[in-house]
């Protein structure tokens, strides 16, 4: 199951990920926003964060403008390592060397099409285990350790 939230800036590109990924059999859960009307990012990157991690979803994807709002929420949940990622090399990149858990994307910087080759680049990487004692290093300084 993946999270998937926005804020207004990026209702469009989540609406269209959302479906992307459906027709691909994989399941979603739409943490919102539901309209084009402004809100605020910090709201959904917080709760796709908290799904990803209470509900121990396999991972989340947040957009907004940039993604780079919704990537510093998302990241303000323990447990969550959220990348922006902008083209399939970081996207890539991300898996195989953060084991991000959410990735962030820019729904007025990214198209569709970038971003579904962008999800399909991560989706297709492996977390490399030699970046394992990088990341617990994080987890310790955030206070706890995950996986
Ligand atoms: O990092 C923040 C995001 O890009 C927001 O989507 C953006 O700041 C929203 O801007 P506005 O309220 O002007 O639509």
């Amino acid at each position: 199951m993946i999270a998937i939230g926005s804020d207004h800036a990026g209702y469009e590109l989540k609406e269209e990920l959302k479906k992307y990924l459906q027709e691909k059999g994989l399941k979603t859960k739409d943490l919102g926003t539901n309209d084009l009307s402004s809100v605020d990012y910090p709201d959904f990157g917080r709760k796709v964060g908290e799904a990803v991690i209470n509900d121990k979803l396999d991972f989340g994807i947040v957009v907004c403008g940039t993604g780079i709002g919704i990537s510093i929420a998302a990241n303000k949940v323990k447990g969550i390592r959220a990348a922006l990622v902008y083209d399939e090399e970081t996207a890539s990149l991300a898996k195989m060397h953060n084991n991000a858990n959410v990735i962030a994307l820019g729904g007025r910087k990214t198209s569709i099409e970038e971003a579904k080759k962008i999800v399909d680049a991560y989706l297709s990487s492996k977390f490399e285990e030699r970046h394992q004692k990088r990341l617990d290093k994080i987890s310790v300084y955030e206070g706890e350790h995950h996986e």
